[in-house]
């Protein structure tokens, strides 16, 4: 295993991770010091005045240890607080000359290193990973040309139109300040209130409520910049630019179900995935793409392109993959790296610029200004995950902790002193796109930002029923949750414009009138691109459960055991207690986790191996059986070999074709149920039970009544 990927070596030629070792310290075989590099006797008592008589205010050993963890916490990110960072590297595919100048989109053997930080944004750093909120994916590039961040979300729209609601927004959605309630949700009155009031979030909160809400991986999401963007070529000609990260696994999600369980049982779970992901080689891929609109077309579209509030859909502007991001190497210290790490959409180089969309003009003062509170000032660019491979010269000096030593008397240009060094480039130097602008002072919004609702609609079209099912479901519990009765009768009657069906069906669940008038935005188009029911299918690197009791068939678990991890799988064996489990033949397996330590929550799909000692004694485990109903609720792959049909044959799922006898040797699935009977050749079995995990849920077994008994 590469521990946190340090030793493959690509690391070894990547000049970000070179630049960090520097600062790394595993502090082997060294003794003790104080801060002053003094080694120190004894760090276990205090210095005292006796034995039993109090300490003495000499002890600057013992001063300086609790001064130093005294003043150990900064303030945490004002939204975006609970975060997860890993290395890697991008490569762009071919040369991106004709559309930007942008150095490290020309080379395809070049390896630009990155950091992402993936993040939720309401929940505070300690909160749980998997709460329904939009995902950060923010990514800074150390390139050539100096630092590029794409600073973006796993949604392609926002809350609001222009930054100056951001404030409101956001303190709308934190839990409420008069009681610090709830935490890490949406699901509450003052959030709603702000939803009602603030129409133009309808689009945004559909997909909040969606599965994307509640993604199965950081590995496993889309990533969006949200706003429009520009790319510029090096002849000056401008065009319009989206982006867009294409995880090579696909965009997948949890349940709510097991989003809310896991909430307690794992409430690292993303953050786990990601590391025991890259700790294992499993190198997370995300392609990159772009949308690209010529300055001529920019009124071509029924919306404002500037308006991010919506998305261009893939269906009208393609989306053009340009490069690959690898993660292959994790944090060497959660805050030296992910804490520290100061990411800002303003962090452009020559061939990236902005366009007038009003959230990106308001992103661009706010992320600056947050980082000198929370990192402490103005040279946090000189923290060391945050410095750029490429030299910094500038004449701005001194404020708290500066760590450069500035040399010579001169900090001013123009100078002659120092012939005029360090000297501004006209011709290499970063050029703003010279975008004519012209306009009276006015704080009106633009009259083609009005429509609040086709989109909205456009997306909900684009859903699949389960993913439809889905947004219902989070609507009752969201709202549902919201005390005033005037809010959420208040919230059915503005989705009513996006679907009257929507509407009615929200009503219905959390306790007010449906509307009179069943009504809609006229929007009669999907993006069939946004559903996730169309996304990559792929099995490769996910977890498989494993159940067994003294007296399982061995060779049932080595054959597929095998066979799932040639395919990139991974397999844990569970049991009722941990440790070493004999099978029928006498020989020992481990099982890694007990019942106490996993739940099927925890993983993507399971398989139950024969051996009848092994299946009676499973079949009176009543964790065991929770194993396998959660696993069939939540739509996962099963699979079973031998007598352990019989656990899933006398187990509460119903209405689902099994193998028998007379279909020995035969692999039958239903509904992702994969099962197999009176063999010794587990192969076809356990590639059906691949291509089945790589579906990731079977929803159709939820569509049919009294799958589930009781
Ligand atoms: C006017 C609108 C917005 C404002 C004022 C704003 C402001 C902020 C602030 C103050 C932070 C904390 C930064 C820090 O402490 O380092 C932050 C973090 C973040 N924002 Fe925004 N934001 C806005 C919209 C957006 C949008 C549209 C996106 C997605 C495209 C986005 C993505 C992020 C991400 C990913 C982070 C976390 C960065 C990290 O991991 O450190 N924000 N935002």
């Amino acid at each position: 295993m590469a521990q946190n990927g340090h030793n493959n070596p690509n690391n070894q030629q990547n000049k970000k991770s070179k630049q960090l070792d520097q600062y790394r310290n595993d502090h082997k075989n060294s003794q003790l010091t104080t801060n002053q590099g003094m080694k120190v006797s004894n760090t276990a008592d205090s210095l005292k005045a006796g034995e039993r008589g109090p300490t003495l205010m000499e002890d600057f050993h013992f001063r300086e240890k609790m001064m130093h963890f005294d003043h150990e916490r900064i303030p945490e990110r004002v939204v975006h607080a609970r975060g997860f960072g890993a290395h890697g590297y991008f490569q762009v595919y071919e040369a991106m000359s004709e559309l930007t100048s942008a150095k490290f989109l020309q080379d395809p053997s070049v390896k630009t290193p990155v950091f992402v930080r993936f993040s939720t944004v309401v929940g505070q750093r300690g909160s749980a990973d998997t709460v329904r909120d939009v995902r950060g994916f923010a990514t800074k590039f150390y390139t050539e040309d100096g630092n590029y961040d794409l600073v973006a979300n796993n949604m392609p729209v926002f809350f609001i139109q222009d930054g100056m609601k951001f404030p409101d927004f956001v303190h709308s959605i934190k839990p409420e300040p008069h009681n610090e309630i709830p935490q890490a949700t949406a699901a509450h009155d003052s959030l709603w209130d702000f939803v009602v009031n603030n129409t133009e979030s309808a689009h945004m909160m559909l997909w909040l409520l969606s599965d994307r809400g509640i993604p199965r991986s950081f590995r496993m999401m889309e990533g969006f910049g949200v706003n429009t963007f520009r790319f510029v070529n090096a002849e000056g000609k401008g065009r319009f630019v989206k982006f867009h990260w294409k995880p090579l696994l696909g965009t997948h999600s949890l349940t709510w179900d097991e989003a809310q369980k896991l909430n307690g049982a794992d409430p690292d779970f993303l953050r786990r995935d990601l590391w025991d992901a890259i700790n294992q080689g499993d190198y997370p891929e995300f392609e990159l793409g772009v949308q690209i609109l010529e300055e001529e077309d920019e009124f071509a579209f029924d919306f404002d392109i500037l308006d991010p509030t919506k998305f261009w859909p893939e269906e009208q502007v393609p989306v053009k993959i340009i490069g690959k991001m690898t993660l292959d190497q994790n944090q060497d210290n959660f805050f030296a790296e992910t804490e520290q790490v100061a990411f800002h959409p303003g962090h452009v180089v020559p061939g990236i610029d902005f366009s007038n969309d009003p959230l990106l003009q308001g992103r661009l003062f706010s992320y600056l200004d947050t980082q000198l509170l929370r990192l402490g000032g103005p040279n946090f660019h000189e923290i060391p995950i945050n410095r750029p491979i490429a030299p910094v010269k500038n004449n701005q000096r001194e404020g708290f902790h500066r760590m450069a030593i500035d040399k010579g008397a001169v900090s001013y240009s123009a100078n002659s002193l120092r012939e005029n060094a360090p000297e501004p480039d006209p011709e290499q130097g970063y050029r703003h796109h010279a975008e004519k602008v012209e306009g009276r002072k006015t704080r009106k919004r633009s009259d083609s930002f009005n429509d609040h609702y086709r989109q909205a609609t456009l997306f909900w079209n684009s859903m699949s029923l389960p993913e439809k099912e889905h947004i219902i479901k989070a609507f009752h519990f969201e709202v549902g949750n919201v005390k005033d009765k005037t809010i959420r009768q208040r919230v059915v009657d503005m989705f009513n414009h996006v679907d009257g069906q929507l509407a009615g069906q929200i009503a219905t669940g959390i306790g007010v009138n449906p509307p009179e008038n069943p009504g809609g935005s006229g929007e009669t188009a999907s993006s069939p691109a946004v559903s996730q029911e169309n996304t990559i299918k792929q099995a490769a690197t996910r977890k498989v459960a494993i159940l067994i009791e003294n007296g399982f068939n061995m060779d049932d678990v080595v054959q597929v055991t095998t066979q799932l991890e040639s395919a990139g799988l991974h397999a844990d064996i569970i049991s009722k207690n941990q440790g070493m489990i004999t099978s029928a033949g006498g020989e020992q397996i481990e099982a890694v986790k007990s019942y106490a330590t996993a739940s099927s929550i925890m993983y993507d799909a399971l398989y139950i191996p024969g051996g009848k000692q092994s299946t009676d004694q499973l079949m009176t485990h009543q964790d065991a059986k929770t194993f396998v109903i959660d696993a069939f609720t939540h739509a996962k792959t099963i699979g079973a070999a031998n007598s352990a049909v019989d656990l899933l044959m006398t187990s509460d799922i119903k209405q689902i074709t099994f193998a028998d006898t007379n279909t020995a040797n035969k692999v039958v699935t239903d509904l992702g149920i994969v099962t197999i009977r009176e063999t010794n050749d587990l192969n076809a079995f356990t590639q059906e039970l691949i291509d089945n995990i790589a579906q990731h849920r079977h929803w159709a077994r939820g569509n049919i009544d009294g799958k589930i008994s009781g």
